[in-house]
C-alpha cells in the first residue's frame, strides 16, 4: 500500500526510468504521470517522493514527528549513517540537535556577536577581492573561504588566512565531497550500491577524502583537548569535550568521541557548502541580470548604507528590494533540490497510503521553490515574487530552501545573516564585470544531485568610486 509508481525490476528497481540528467529530472517526469506523491525503487529500496508545497508541508509539518527521521544516502551511509547531528536518528539526534543549537547560540549564532564576526570576514573577503585589481577570476575559492571561516570561528574558535595550506586543503576536500556526492555516479550508486560497493570506484575515492577530512577534525579535537579549560570553553569543540567528560561514566550518553568527530565534520560541511553555493549562484544571476544589480540593489545599498558604513543586519528591514533579491537567489539557486532524505520513524498513514517504519522519503524542495501555484514566474529570476505592489518585502510560505519541520536546517539564521552581510559588503565595494556577453552567460548547473552546483564562471570585481579600505567595525 505504498503510493503508486513505475513497476520496478528485481534488485535494480526503477533503473530503466532514471533520466541521464539525474534524479530531479526523473522525478519531474514521473510526477506528471503519478501525481505529487509516488514511489520509486532505488535498487531494491522503495523511496517515497513528495512534490509541491502542499504535499511536502502536509508531511513535514502536518505529521512532523512521523517524518522526522533521516533517510539513507547510499554513497555516504557506510561512513556517516547514524553519526553526528545531520545523520543521527532517534535519541542520539535529539540530544545532538539540542546541544548543537544551544552551543552554537552560545558562540554567537542568532546573536549580535556573530554579526560582528561575519562583518569582519566580509571585510577580509573585500580586501582579498581588492587584491585582484579588477582581473577576471573564478570566485568560488573566495566565497568558500569566507563561509568556511565563519563556521570555523564557531566550531574551532579560529579563522584561517586564505593562503593557509591546511585551510586550502580542507576547502578542496569539501569541494570534492560535494562534487562526488552530487554527481550522476553518486545518484546511480543509490540504485547499484549492492554491486558497486564490492569494487573500487569513485566511491572509494570519496571514502579516502572523507578519511582525510576526519583526520583534520581529529587533529583539531586533539589540540583542543590539550588546551582545554573546562571552566571557560572557547568554542563548540571545547563545549562538547566538557559535556563528554561530565557524562563519561554514563554508557548511554550520546556525548562520545565518535559523535563529536561526526558532528563537527557535518557542521563544517553543511555550514560551508550550501551557503557558498548559494552565493555563487547569486553572483552568477546578478551578472546575468545587470539591471537588478546596478540599478536597484546598489542604489538601495547607496541610499540605506552609504559608502562609509559597514552593512549591518539592522539595515535589512530598510532594504526590501535587496532582501527580495536574496530570497529570489535562494529560490532559483535551489541548492539542495532533492532535500536531504528523511525517513518515517514509525508505520505512517499518509494520504491513504501506508509507509512502513524506516521508509526513506525525499521531500523535493525544488518542486516547492518552483511551485507555479505560489510563484508567478517559477523559472525566471523575478525578485517581484517577494515584493508587494508598494515595493514592500513580502514573505512566501512556499519559500523553503531550509526545508520544514523538526529537521529544519539548524543553521538557517546564520546562513541568512551571512548571505545578507557578505552580498551587500561585496556590492557596496565593487561592481561586477563578465568576460562574456550577456546572452553567452550560461547559468546551467554543473551538478544537480544532492547539491546543485553552479557552472564554473569568471567575473571581475571593479572597485566602486568613493568606497575604499579603512572602514571600521563599530
Ligand atoms: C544557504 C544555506 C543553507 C541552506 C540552503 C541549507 C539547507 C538545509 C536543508 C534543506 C537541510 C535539510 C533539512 C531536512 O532534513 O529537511 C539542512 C539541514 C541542516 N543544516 Fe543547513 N542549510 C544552509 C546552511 C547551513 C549552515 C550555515 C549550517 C551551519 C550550522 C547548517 C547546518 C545544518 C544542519 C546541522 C542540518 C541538519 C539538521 C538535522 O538533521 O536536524 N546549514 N540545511
Amino acid at each position: 500500500r505504498l503510493p503508486p509508481g513505475p513497476w520496478p525490476l528485481p534488485f535494480l528497481g526503477n533503473i530503466l526510468q532514471i533520466d541521464h540528467q539525474g534524479f530531479l529530472k526523473t522525478f519531474q517526469m514521473l510526477r506528471k504521470k503519478y501525481g505529487d506523491v509516488f514511489t520509486v525503487y532505488l535498487g531494491p529500496r522503495p523511496v517515497v517522493i513528495l512534490c509541491g508545497y502542499k504535499a511536502v508541508k502536509e508531511a513535514l509539518v502536518g505529521q512532523a514527528e512521523a517524518f522526522s527521521g533521516r533517510g539513507h544516502i547510499a554513497i555516504i551511509d557506510p561512513i556517516l549513517r547514524g553519526k553526528g547531528v545531520v545523520f543521527a536518528n532517534g535519541k542520539s539526534w535529539k540530544a545532538l540537535r539540542q546541544f548543537s543549537q544551544l552551543t552554537m547560540r552560545d558562540f554567537g549564532m542568532g546573536r549580535q556577536s556573530i554579526e560582528k564576526q561575519i562583518q569582519e570576514e566580509a571585510q577580509c573577503l573585500v580586501e582579498e577581492l581588492r587584491k585582484s585589481r579588477g582581473a577576471y577570476l573564478d570566485p568560488s575559492f573566495f566565497f568558500h573561504s569566507a563561509m568556511a571561516n565563519i563556521i570555523c570561528t564557531i566550531i574551532l574558535g579560529q579563522r584561517f588566512n586564505y593562503q593557509d595550506p591546511r585551510f586550502l586543503h580542507l576547502l578542496h576536500l569539501m569541494n570534492d565531497l560535494s562534487d562526488i556526492t552530487s554527481s550522476f555516479y553518486g545518484q546511480m550508486f543509490e540504485l547499484l550500491s549492492g554491486i558497486l560497493k564490492h569494487f573500487p570506484g569513485i566511491h572509494t575515492r570519496l571514502y579516502s577524502k572523507i578519511q582525510e577530512m576526519e583526520d583534520f577534525v581529529v587533529e583539531s579535537i586533539e589540540r583542543h583537548r590539550e588546551m582545554l579549560d573546562p571552566s571557560a570553553p572557547k568554542d563548540f569543540i571545547d563545549s562538547f569535550l566538557v559535556r563528554m567528560d561530565k557524562e563519561s561514566s554514563d554508557p548511554e550518553s550520546e556525548f562520545h568521541y565518535k559523535n563529536l568527530v561526526y558532528t563537527v565534520f557535518t557542521l563544517f560541511f553543511a555550514g560551508t557548502e550550501s551557503s557558498s553555493n548559494t552565493l555563487l549562484h547569486g553572483f552568477l544571476l546578478l551578472l546575468k541580470n545587470p539591471g537588478v544589480l546596478g540599478e536597484l540593489v546598489q542604489m538601495e545599498i547607496d541610499r540605506v548604507i552609504g559608502s562609509h558604513h559597514l552593512p549591518a543586519l539592522e539595515d535589512r528591514a530598510k532594504m526590501p528590494y535587496t532582501d527580495a533579491v536574496i530570497h529570489e537567489i535562494q529560490r532559483l539557486g535551489d541548492v539542495i533540490p532533492l532535500g536531504i532524505p528523511r525517513s518515517v520513524i514509525k508505520d505512517t498513514h499518509f494520504r491513504g497510503y501506508h509507509l512502513p517504519k524506516d521508509t526513506t522519503v525525499y521531500p523535493i524542495l525544488s518542486s516547492v521553490l518552483h511551485d507555479p501555484c505560489h510563484f508567478e514566474k517559477p523559472e525566471a529570476f523575478h525578485p517581484g515574487h517577494f515584493l508587494d505592489a508598494e515595493g514592500n518585502f513580502r514573505t512566501q510560505g512556499a519559500f523553503i530552501p531550509f526545508s520544514l519541520g523538526r529537521r529544519l536546517c539548524l543553521g538557517e539564521s546564520l546562513a541568512r545573516s551571512e548571505l545578507f552581510l557578505i552580498l551587500t559588503s561585496v556590492l557596496q565595494n565593487f561592481t561586477l564585470g563578465s568576460p562574456k556577453a550577456l546572452e553567452d552567460i550560461d547559468i546551467t548547473s554543473r551538478r544537480n544531485g544532492l547539491l546543485k552546483m553552479p557552472p564554473e564562471f569568471q567575473l571581475c570585481f571593479l572597485p566602486r568610486q568613493g568606497v575604499g579600505p579603512g572602514m571600521q567595525i563599530p
